[in-house]
């Protein structure tokens, strides 16, 4: 195992620690037990997650004398649904779980969503430890406490904020992430760049590749630089009401539009819509006249560069869903009264929350860059 390297997320009464090693699975069992009164784990996971590390947990939390009760769900963006997170409480319920337990989410941004809200709302707030094992979870999801399921109405619109007590992040476990799910996590990485960090964007463009080839000591630095990012964000503005934690959204008021009109399946991807979604913040950013036109295109060429997509018509959008992609944006959480902000650019790492745009100008950027 590597020298683990220990984030905290200082958040008073309600912090903790990020904990992030290459091999740190053999030690998770040890650093849940102090965590959970219980001595039988509850661990949601999901049917791709399981059969490949299933028996590496198992191992190491019956070291630490902790049972494990694994729950497996299906995967994908399906299981952030009213329908998994009912039969998820019951069988949380049936297994007798108390507030001073803490429930374990093995597996990706689903998982942990997923898990963290049923974890909020169980008993009316349950203890829980995120234990990531995708890219976009290690340097994002399984950080911060928003947690959540999907509606018919669109992305993430029922959930909580609910801290876990610790996040457990073995990277060693991405060598069987799919290149398609490393690009997708790769997306939020440039995000933080692209938010307030300059020389980690002028970093990805230098190292990105090696990200993807879970080269161990890019990973470690971008899940590190990542965590780090994040953290100090959430300590700023835990519950996204001082335009600070907004910014975490960058390229998500269109990535979720995306999602939306994609059907929340498999053609788009979380991570992919995000990476369209800031192409398009700075391209609007540009037309705009806030941004220079060369750092848009500077951070298009990096994104493709990476594998992903950057306009919506890549993603199968047609030319007629400009006014679509605006009604799904109204249902965006940061929307205040008749306001809806957006996260736009004054150029890389200047991110900043816009409250003069109108929708009518975002609905004829988006049509003229369907119409190509
Ligand atoms: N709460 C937050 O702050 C936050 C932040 C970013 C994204 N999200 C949410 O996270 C979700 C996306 O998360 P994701 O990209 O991790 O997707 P995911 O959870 O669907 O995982 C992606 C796929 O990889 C598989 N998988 C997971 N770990 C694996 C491993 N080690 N080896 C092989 N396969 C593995 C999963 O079974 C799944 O098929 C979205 O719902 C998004 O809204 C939440
Ligand atoms: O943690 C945050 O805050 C984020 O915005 C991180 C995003 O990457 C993530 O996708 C989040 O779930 C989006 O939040 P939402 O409030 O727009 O649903
Ligand atoms: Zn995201």
């Amino acid at each position: 195992m590597t020298q683990p390297l220990i984030v905290p997320v200082a958040l008073g009464d309600r912090g903790y620690d990020i904990h992030v090693a290459d091999g740190l699975l053999a030690r998770a069992g040890a650093l849940v037990a102090p965590l959970t009164r219980s001595r039988r784990i509850a661990v949601v996971t999901d049917e791709n997650v399981w059969p490949l590390h299933g028996a590496a947990l198992r191992r190491s939390f019956e070291a630490a004398g902790l049972g494990v009760h694994p729950l497996v769900l299906g995967p994908g963006e399906a299981s952030k649904s009213f329908t998994v997170l009912a039969d998820l409480c019951d069988a949380l319920l049936a297994l007798d779980i108390t507030r001073a337990d803490a429930i374990v989410a093995f597996g990706g941004g689903v998982i942990g969503d997923l898990t963290g809200f049923a974890a909020a709302i169980l008993k009316r707030g349950t203890g829980f430890v995120q234990m990531p094992t995708t890219l976009l979870a290690m340097v994002d999801s399984s950080v911060g406490g928003k947690t959540g399921i999907n509606t018919a109405a669109g992305k993430n619109l029922v959930g909580a904020f609910h801290q876990p007590r610790a996040v457990i992040a073995d990277t060693a476990l991405l060598a069987t992430l799919p290149p398609r799910e490393r690009q997708a996590g790769y997306a939020e990485i440039v995000k933080y760049g692209l938010i307030n960090d300059p020389a980690f964007f002028d970093w990805c463009e230098a190292q990105g590749r090696r990200v993807l080839a879970l080269e161990p000591d890019a990973v470690a630095h971008a899940v590190a630089q990542s965590c780090r990012a994040k953290a100090a964000v959430v300590a700023a503005d835990e519950r996204e009401t001082a335009d600070v934690r907004a910014l975490l959204n960058l390229g998500h008021t269109f990535g979720h539009a995306l999602e939306a009109e994609t059907g929340f399946g498999t053609a788009l991807l979380h991570g992919e819509a995000v990476a369209i979604g800031m192409a398009q913040a700075f391209r609007f950013s540009a037309a705009r006249g806030l941004c220079p036109p060369a750092d848009a295109e500077r951070v298009v060429a990096h994104l493709a560069a990476a594998g992903l997509r950057t306009r919506a018509a890549e993603a199968g959008i047609t030319a007629d869903a400009a006014p679509r992609l605006v009604a799904h944006m109204l249902h965006d959480k940061k929307k205040l009264g008749d306001t809806l902000p957006f996260i736009l650019a004054r150029g890389i790492g200047q991110a900043f929350v816009a409250k003069d745009v109108a929708l009518a100008e975002v609905e004829r950027f988006l049509a003229d860059e369907l119409r190509g």
